[in-house]
């Protein structure tokens, strides 16, 4: 066990040291967030009813050809008993020669289920929706057959998550292949679906676009997550894998350089979006991502025949607002989010991820209070440490301002459907979390001294800090200044026109 294993037992640096049947969410410092091996694509031959109807079911098929949801098809062939009931066969998911379950292959049980469950669920959707735009989804069908609740229920209850299609263990991060698996994830053009709605499985297509951007990001993440363990263990006085010899503020410096290099590169493939997926394709594949919490497609919820008392579910749907890049950042930073209820609705995504990734943020959150590194970057009377945590706060401020301008330009410009995938309400769930950010850089240069300093007409040896983090800092704060206005006013503007308090 290497000593980050000692400090952070629910982190690995090493994916080869891991044992067998591990969840593929095992974190480890070399795939960040992404699992530990790659996905594993095929079910054993036992379900192969089930995987026929998945090569069956996308819009556009692998082959060329139109699929089941084209033709609204799929719904009647189930109704019709094409899918055997094989919940039994999920506890048949062993690790060759053992009784051990092999988690990899009950996630990509999960996975294919969710894919089913979505598609038979919002099928009716997406045929009221795709007959006349302007009609909005309909209902969806309000009860799932027991030959897809019963082995989706099953496998959520082993991997201990919602049974309903996730971000990471369905539709995103457990779905995808490497062309060349000895190439890596660097290169975007490597990277494939495994599963997909509408036209994803031509790498080309927007749907492919949109979901392989994201993993194109978390493959960088490794790094990200070193440098958080790195600077909890400086400020903790423990640095593990960085010169001994180091004070705490210097160990703490080269945490927050690891996590800005990271977030330099995750940023850049997250821009690369408005190329791999085109704004005006989003409503379609989107149709098919809906949850059931909050959503006009299921006013009663969904029943899961023979399971949960057949009473009704609500779940929330997929969403990146599942995945751990911003929430670790969040915690580590010490963002204090405002109390209301879109700040519980963020708190609630908390429960959607694996739960390694659950567990490991949970400890980030933990450590960072506990140790104070809010308090620790603005009272170190260094300016040059007080900048570097403006600018990882930057970070994520540019990430969610991005993210404000995916969600106008994809989806508030096409639909007046009032709540995303994940059942947040559109307009102003996102600007209460970057609003929070702003608000807490500008705090942060109150706190340490540094808008004092920042007053000075021009740059001078005087000051205790270098002229290029000086210009930075400035840039960095006006554009706040900026930022902070143009977010309440178009906010305010959408609130207006659809008339929203
Ligand atoms: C076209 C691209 C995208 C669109 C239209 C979009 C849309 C949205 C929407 C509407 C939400 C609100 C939550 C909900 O679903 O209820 C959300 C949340 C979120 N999404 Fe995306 N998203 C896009 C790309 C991405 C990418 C590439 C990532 C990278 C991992 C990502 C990560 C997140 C995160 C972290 C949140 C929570 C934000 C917060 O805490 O303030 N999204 N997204």
């Amino acid at each position: 066990m290497s000593s980050v294993e000692t400090l952070f037992p629910h982190l690995r640096k090493d994916p080869s040291d891991l044992p067998e049947g591990e969840d593929p969410f095992t974190i480890t410092t070399r795939n960040g967030y992404l699992p530990f091996n790659l996905p594993l694509r095929t079910l054993p031959s036992a379900f192969d009813a089930l995987t026929d109807i998945l090569h069956q079911m996308p819009i556009l098929k692998e082959d060329g050809n139109a699929g089941l949801l084209a033709t609204f098809e799929l719904g009647p062939l189930i109704d019709n008993g094409a899918l055997p009931d094989l919940t039994h066969e999920i506890d048949n998911l062993l690790i060759p020669g053992t009784n051990k379950r092999d988690i990899a292959a009950v996630t990509a049980a999960f996975r294919d289920y969710s894919f089913v469950a979505s598609s038979y669920l919002l099928e009716p959707c997406w045929e009221t929706y795709s007959a006349n735009k302007d009609n909005g989804y309909g209902l969806g069908r309000p009860v799932l057959p027991i030959c897809i609740a019963g082995p989706l229920a099953k496998c959520a209850e082993i991997l201990d998550i919602p049974p309903f299609m996730s971000y990471a263990a369905s539709y995103a991060l457990y779905n995808y292949y490497l062309v060349h698996p000895e190439q890596g994830h660097k290169d975007y053009e490597n990277l494939r679906l495994v599963r997909a709605f509408e036209k994803g499985l031509d790498p080309k297509s927007s749907e492919a676009g949109f979901i392989l951007t994201h993993i194109h990001m978390v493959a960088e993440t490794g790094g990200l997550i070193e440098g958080a363990v790195n600077l909890l263990s400086a400020i903790d006085s423990k640095p593990y894998s960085i010169d001994r010899e180091m004070d705490d503020i210097s160990a703490a410096k080269k945490g927050l350089q690891l996590i800005l290099d990271a977030m330099q590169i995750i940023e850049t493939n997250m821009e690369s979006m408005w190329k791999n997926s085109l704004p005006k394709d989003y409503m379609a594949y989107r149709t098919f991502i809906y949850g059931i919490t909050k959503q006009s497609m299921f006013p009663d919820g969904v029943v899961y025949e023979g399971q949960f008392d057949n009473k009704p579910q609500f779940f929330r749907g997929e969403s990146g607002a599942n995945d751990a890049i911003i929430p670790l950042l969040d915690h580590l930073c010490e963002i204090p989010m405002p109390p209301n209820p879109l700040t519980d609705i963020l708190v609630e995504f908390r429960e959607y991820r694996p739960k390694p990734h659950r567990e490991f943020l949970k400890y980030v959150r933990e450590t960072s209070s506990r140790l104070g590194v809010r308090r620790f970057m603005t009272g170190s009377g260094d300016m040059e440490l007080v900048i570097q945590y403006l600018r990882v706060l930057d970070h994520i401020r540019s990430f969610r301002w991005r993210h404000w301008m995916f969600t106008r330009e994809y989806i508030i410009k096409y639909t007046l459907h009032p709540t995303a995938t994940g059942g947040s309400p559109i307009i102003t769930w996102l600007p209460n979390q970057l609003d929070a950010v702003m608000e807490l850089m500008e705090k942060v240069t109150q706190d340490s001294g540094l808008s004092i300093i920042l007053e000075a007409e021009a740059w001078s040896e005087k000051l205790p800090l270098s002229e290029a983090d000086f210009i930075m800092a400035r840039n960095i704060m006006s554009n706040v200044v900026t930022k902070k206005a143009q977010l309440r006013k178009e906010v305010a503007k959408y609130c207006q026109d659809r008339n929203l308090a």
